[in-house]
């Protein structure tokens, strides 16, 4: 099997140490590839070489509008392999083919619409109160950028981060999790056919603590954008205040899913049900706590339970699959260890909490889905982001308590208000500390649209408008058109 290799400085290189990383499938633990296991020389490596890219290459200086179209360029690559990134996906992630096809337009969408956004801001005049003078805002490129994804949304996350920083005329390194690395590769090979000029996007590969850490604490990196866990999220701010680099961070959530009483009843539950299960769980705005109204709150139970049996774990890439396994053993385990905490403290388990029996099912990590009844916020199942298939349903009576359970969280990066009473969805609405609030449905995001969290669900935005922003520094350029001694001294 070809060994699958990093990207710097517009070479395609094996680790220094000579060393490599084994890719398995998690639906069969199969092995799907090889690739270079990068350590801290090939990451300080590929930093120097961002770093000249951007201190002595031409990418900042290039017209925004050219590096809008070489933006819009991968974007017209990756539609033209979509199918083949999205098996890549599938391979790796065991999400279905359907979700990765749909991930894959969605991504090509990112790289279109910061494509088109590149040469939008011009910069902004200023009515100086100082005579004689001019003022004007520009926005430049921030710099170096450090950019570290998760395997749950291995490509799109990193496309969140590219299509942005190019856009804006940074450099880059991206390094993806060392569990999902092959689209992010595949997307290099589309950037280098795309024309983009060597040492500007550099990928490398390596376990976080090696490489990630690295780029965190790197005094010649200028930004560290990070997507992933709270607590690997701690790790990157604290190096990352090494010199005080700007940070971004796309932390976890817990989110709530608050369904009232005069809600129709079947949209509800059947979004109830994709809030929580699409891709088994492992989705950081996943529905995972439901708060019901007391009035049908039994009746919705039992509805989500009878539809929870019909759901059909299996091989993502068959089309009869729901829903594909998690994402390792070691993540299965802590799932499952969620599932006696749950009963431990009281939750009532109506369904699933174990590995299915499935002979096909035996050699993947499936978990079955999950619903716990009996929940109160002081839990821990209700607390803390389990990242896999498990509900934990609330009940409440009032919409003054619907809220106060719903922003009990440490995070705030979603949630969603069911009602037919559209000033109740408001004033829940306005109410919520969370990043995005979805008022009668669940789950939208696109690349118009901010995406980030309140409280410890991050720092920052990526997507829309604000996602360009972050990687822009902003600068106020003063003129004196008239200068004159001061005679001060
Ligand atoms: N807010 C969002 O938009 C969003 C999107 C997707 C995933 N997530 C979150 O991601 C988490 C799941 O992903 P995960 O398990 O890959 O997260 P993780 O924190 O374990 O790893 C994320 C990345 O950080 C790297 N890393 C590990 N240690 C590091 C260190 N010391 N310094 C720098 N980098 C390091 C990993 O190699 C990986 O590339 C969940 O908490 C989920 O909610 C959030
Ligand atoms: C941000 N999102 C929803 C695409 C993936 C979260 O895990």
């Amino acid at each position: 099997m070809n060994q699958k290799q990093m990207f710097i400085n517009g070479q395609w290189l094996s680790a220094e140490s000579g060393q490599t990383r084994t890719i398995i499938n998690p639906f069969n633990q199969q092995v799907i590839a090889e690739v270079a296991e990068g350590n801290e020389k090939d990451t300080q490596y590929a930093i120097d070489a961002a770093r000249q890219a951007f201190d002595k290459g031409d990418w900042r200086h290039t017209p925004a509008l050219e590096r809008g179209k070489l933006v819009s360029k991968i974007a017209e690559l990756i539609e033209r392999d979509k199918q083949e990134l999205a098996e890549l996906e599938t391979l790796d992630t065991g999400k279905t083919l359907t979700e990765s096809i749909a991930d894959m337009e969605d991504i090509a969408e990112v790289f279109r619409y910061y494509g088109g956004l590149a040469d939008k801001d011009g910069g902004e005049v200023i009515e100086s109160p100082i005579p004689d003078s001019r003022s004007k805002v520009v926005r430049e490129p921030v710099g170096v950028c450090g950019q570290i994804t998760p395997w749950n949304y291995p490509l799109l996350q990193a496309a969140w981060k590219i299509a942005p920083a190019l856009a804006a005329g940074n450099t880059l390194i991206i390094k993806p999790s060392e569990i999902t690395p092959l689209t992010t590769i595949k997307v290099t090979e589309l950037i280098e056919e795309a024309g983009v000029p060597a040492g500007v996007a550099n990928l490398i590969l390596g376990s976080g603590a090696k490489t990630g850490q690295m780029l965190a604490e790197s005094h010649l990196v200028d930004l560290i954008s990070f997507t992933g866990g709270i607590e690997t999220g701690r790790k990157v701010m604290t190096a990352a205040s090494s010199n005080f680099k700007k940070i971004a961070l796309e932390l976890g959530g817990k989110n709530p899913n608050i369904v009232f009483d005069d809600a129709e009843f079947d949209t509800a539950v059947d979004q109830a049900m994709n809030a929580i299960f699409f891709h088994s769980g492992q989705v950081c705005s996943a529905g995972a706590r439901l708060l019901v109204q007391e009035t049908i709150h039994d009746e919705f139970v039992a509805a989500l339970v009878e539809r929870t049996k019909q759901i059909k774990l299996g091989n993502g890439f068959e089309d009869t699959t729901q829903s594909g396994p998690l994402i390792s053993e070691e993540h299965r385990e802590k799932v499952e260890n969620y599932v006696t905490i749950g009963i431990n403290e009281g939750a009532e388990l109506e369904i699933g909490g174990k590995r299915p029996k499935g002979a096909d099912l035996q050699q993947g990590f499936f978990f079955e889905p999950t619903i716990f009844t009996n929940c109160h916020t002081s839990m821990r199942i209700v607390q803390e982001e389990t990242f896999g298939p498990i509900l934990t349903i609330e009940r409440f009576e009032t919409e003054e308590q619907a809220i106060q359970l719903a922003n009990d969280s440490k995070y705030g990066l979603a949630g969603a208000v069911w009602t037919k009473d559209i000033r109740k969805a408001e004033r829940v609405s306005s109410e919520l500390r969370m990043g995005t609030v979805w008022i009668n449905d669940f789950h939208p995001y696109f690349a118009q649209a901010p995406w980030g969290g309140y409280k410890s669900s991050g720092i920052g935005r990526e997507l829309g408008k604000l996602g360009l922003e972050e990687y822009t520094e902003v600068k106020h350029v003063f003129e004196n058109t008239n200068p004159q001694p001061l005679q001060w001294f």
